[in-house]
């Protein structure tokens, strides 16, 4: 890759990132001029009310939207100097994925699935790594199964084994525990903590939920595209009083303008 580096020491960072879906009567700006670091080594929560832009600004972070003004720079790289085949290596070498829905291959194993990113990307696994991440992750006598054969908790473990096998900058996970019951959500995400506390991984999660985001030592707040609020290591009451709040002033304010 031939692109600039920028020295920071976040993991990624957004500079007066903007992003406006449409045009004229039917325009929406979903992020409307973000600036945020997100740091190295830290588990960070993105929360705020329906619509307030939370999946587009991780779109933009994680290279799988362009904004339409602003910079992201992830591990010292301006994506915007990026070519799109660059952009793919930058997205399977140095970015992992979590989804809600899991997003696994279903006629692959678990090991199979675990180690696609660097299939892909032409490269061998580490075994000692990827022995101790199906190990964190507890997938040992799983890992011949196909994702039809495992439980839902299980299915979203493989996928966090995905994200972290290729070492990456940084883990972009979009409501990981969205579609779990409470203990196997609270497996995956005492396993991200994990990765955090052991391993130095970076993750950054838009999640809905108090109780996931209280695992995380930041907790970032949107509202009508832009950051309004942060609080660091938060309890579940503390995220949920300020969420209560934000949600009571995006009803106000779709009140006061007839929206
Ligand atoms: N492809 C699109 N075209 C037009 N408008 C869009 C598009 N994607 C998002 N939007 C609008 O941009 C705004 C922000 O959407 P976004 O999905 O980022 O919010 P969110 O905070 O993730 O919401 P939710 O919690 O409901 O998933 C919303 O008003 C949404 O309707």
């Amino acid at each position: 890759m031939t692109s600039p580096v920028v020295t920071s020491p976040a993991a990624a960072r957004a500079v007066d990132l903007t992003k406006v879906y449409g045009s004229g009567e039917s325009e929406v700006r979903a992020l409307a001029g973000v600036t945020l670091d997100l740091n190295a080594g830290e588990f960070t929560a993105i929360m705020g009310p329906s619509g307030s832009g939370k999946s587009t600004l991780m779109h933009c972070l994680a290279a799988l939207d362009t904004p339409s003004s602003g910079q992201v720079i992830v591990d010292g790289t301006e994506l915007g100097s990026l070519s799109d085949k660059d952009l793919t290596v930058l997205r399977r070498s140095r970015i992992g994925f979590i989804f809600q829905s899991f997003n696994l291959i279903p006629t692959l194993s678990a090991r199979e699935n675990i180690l696609l990113p660097l299939s892909l990307a032409g490269a061998a696994p580490d075994q000692a790594w990827f022995d101790a991440v199906v190990d964190t992750v507890g997938l040992r006598d799983r890992l011949g199964h196909r994702p039809s054969e495992m439980s839902g908790g299980q299915q979203q473990r493989v996928a966090c084994a995905r994200a972290l096998v290729s070492k990456p900058s940084i883990i972009f996970a979009d409501e990981p525990t969205g579609n779990l019951d409470s203990v196997s959500g609270a497996d995956v995400l005492a396993f991200l903590r994990r990765s955090v506390d052991e391993f130095g991984q970076t993750i950054v999660m838009v999640t809905h939920d108090a109780v996931a985001a209280s695992h995380c030592d930041r907790v970032i707040f949107l509202a009508d595209g832009a950051v309004v609020d942060e609080l660091a290591r938060p309890s579940r009451e503390e995220i949920l009083e300020h969420i209560t709040a934000l949600q009571a002033a995006a009803v106000g304010n779709r009140r006061d303008t007839g929206a």
